[in-house]
């Protein structure tokens, strides 16, 4: 099977640090990636490479066996890869079903929509409450509610209906239940679950290491700039994977990475 999206080689330097070391990257269609590693150890570079926030100085990146060049975050979303920060690109005073849209509105059919931009209210209010009772996250009465009267875990749940609810191919999560409580972290850990039954694959970055066991198919551990190893969870225990990612241990030949 061929990953989905692959990187390959892929360096990134800040002046004299070096965040991506010749780095390499897959993803699978379907699976649920998980990406450790420790403070500094290059994770967010990684996945602003794959999500054309930064672009990488050297190397390569594919999506769906094609080779892809993003020079913006808006390059890889319509590609397809949806990134959703853990500092979440909302506008609080907004109703739930503007921040679906932003940027994507639905125009009423013709000259009123084409001309003067007029706005298909009640299709797009349909559009979102459809998708946030897909993903079963309708425990929101009032789809005209502001973003900022949820509580943290309904607006992640809102961020991420938002990805899956675009025709994306990839959502990448960076840190989604690192603010949550336990029951709203819960939530969001069975919404990922939900997004992955639907076919999506998603590549979630955490120290959480308890949700990381949880729900990740296999855990790229990166370290000093690049893919150290891929295990899988089933094979290893919680300290195995921190051992591996701040170096108290090295992988076995196997699971380590070309
Ligand atoms: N914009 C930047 N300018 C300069 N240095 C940077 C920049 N972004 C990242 N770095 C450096 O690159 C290295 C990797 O950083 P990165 O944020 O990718 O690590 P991380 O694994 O995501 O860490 P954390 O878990 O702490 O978020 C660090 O040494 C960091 O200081």
């Amino acid at each position: 099977m061929e990953p989905i999206l692959k990187g390959r080689n892929l360096v990134k330097r800040y002046g004299r640090v070096t965040a991506l070391d010749h780095c390499d990257f897959d993803l699978m269609p379907g699976e649920i990636l998980a990406v450790i590693g420790d403070n500094g150890a290059g994770k967010s570079t990684l996945i602003k490479a794959v999500s054309g926030a930064a672009t990488p100085d050297e190397g390569e990146i594919w999506l769906e066996g094609r080779k892809v060049d993003f020079h913006s975050p808006i390059d890889a979303r319509e590609a397809g890869i949806e990134t959703v920060y853990q500092t979440l690109a909302m506008s609080p005073a907004l109703s739930i079903t503007d921040n679906m849209f932003m940027g994507r509105e639905i125009r009423r059919k013709g000259p009123l929509g084409s001309v003067f931009r007029m706005l298909d209210r009640p299709a797009m209010e349909k559009f979102a409450r459809d998708k946030l009772n897909e993903l079963g996250l309708m425990t929101i009465q009032n789809i005209n509610q502001a973003v900022e009267t949820l509580s943290g875990g309904q607006r992640q749940g809102v961020a991420v209906a938002r990805a899956a609810a675009f025709g994306s191919k990839v959502i990448i999560l960076d840190e989604p239940t690192a603010a949550l409580g336990v029951k709203e972290s819960r939530r969001v850990l069975d919404l990922i679950q939900d997004v992955k039954s639907r076919g999506i694959p998603i590549i979630l970055i955490s120290h959480n290491m308890p949700h990381v066991f949880e729900v990740a198919d296999r855990i790229h551990v990166h370290r000093l700039g690049k893919r150290l190893c891929v295990i899988d969870p089933k094979d290893y225990t919680m300290s195995d994977a921190v051992a591996f990612m701040t170096g108290a241990k090295e992988p076995p030949e196997q699971d380590r990475a070309a």
